[in-house]
């Protein structure tokens, strides 16, 4: 299970965005979060995906506490986690082609490509020649699938989807929402999505909480 218990954070000091917040999410669900703008929802996204250090509280991962954040997280546990943020252009370097991109992060652990990430660019519905173009040659929901792909490339144990589909079609949002769900059903992953669509939410999640 990840975990927040009791977390205290904000961006200013005596003004915290989470006060004493509690989130548990379990493998094999998908737990759907709610809220209006500005009440926190990226930023338990960025406490659990280990990106962001909370000013008190803990965050538990398989019931091992993190011990630092970003760099100084432990490898183990930071590639446990994986995240696909809303804006796909803010999220990946112009520089990268589609395929450097969901390699990268394989790359940066030294860790063979045994298949998978042909099976995540087949899943995601990526050709080949949209491979070989850089972010500025495809779409935003051609980018965002890049960015799932990535997110999934390490086979993490939980996937934070912190409003995932806001910037995608219909017909996008049902694949990557597809492909999320077959993870959690296949591989047990524990899925944590977020949005302002309570009607996206109610179809994806197994079960929803609505902040504040
Ligand atoms: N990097 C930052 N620096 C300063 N304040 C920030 C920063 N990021 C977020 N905030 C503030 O923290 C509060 C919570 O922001 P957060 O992005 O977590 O909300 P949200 O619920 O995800 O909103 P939205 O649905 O609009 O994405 C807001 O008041 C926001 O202005």
């Amino acid at each position: 299970m990840l975990s927040a218990k009791d977390i205290v954070v904000g961006y200013h000091r005596g003004r915290p965005v989470l006060d004493h917040v509690d989130l548990d999410l379990r493998p094999g669900t998908t737990l759907g979060l709610a809220g209006p703008s500005g009440c926190g929802k990226s930023t338990v996204a960025k406490v659990l995906s280990l990106l962001l250090e909370p000013w008190s509280g803990q965050v538990t991962l398989d019931g091992e506490t993190v011990p630092g954040f970003r760099q100084r997280a432990p490898r183990e546990q930071r590639t446990a986690v994986g995240v696909v943020f809303q804006q796909p252009r803010l999220a990946t370097d112009p520089r990268w082609t589609l395929d450097d991109i969901i390699r990268g992060p394989l790359h940066a652990c030294r860790r063979p490509d045994d298949g998978i990430v042909d099976d995540l660019t087949h899943a995601v519905g990526l050709t080949p020649d949209l491979l070989r173009r850089r972010p500025h040659e495809v779409s935003d929901g051609q980018l965002q699938r890049a960015c799932l792909a990535r997110a999934l490339v390490l086979r993490p144990r939980y996937l934070i989807c912190d409003e995932m589909t806001a910037m995608v079609d219909a017909s996008t949002t049902a694949l990557l929402v597809h492909l999320v769900r077959d993870r959690v059903t296949t591989d047990g992953i524990g899925v944590l999505a977020i949005s302002h669509d309570d009607t996206l939410l109610d179809a994806w999640a197994d079960s929803v909480i609505h902040w504040p």
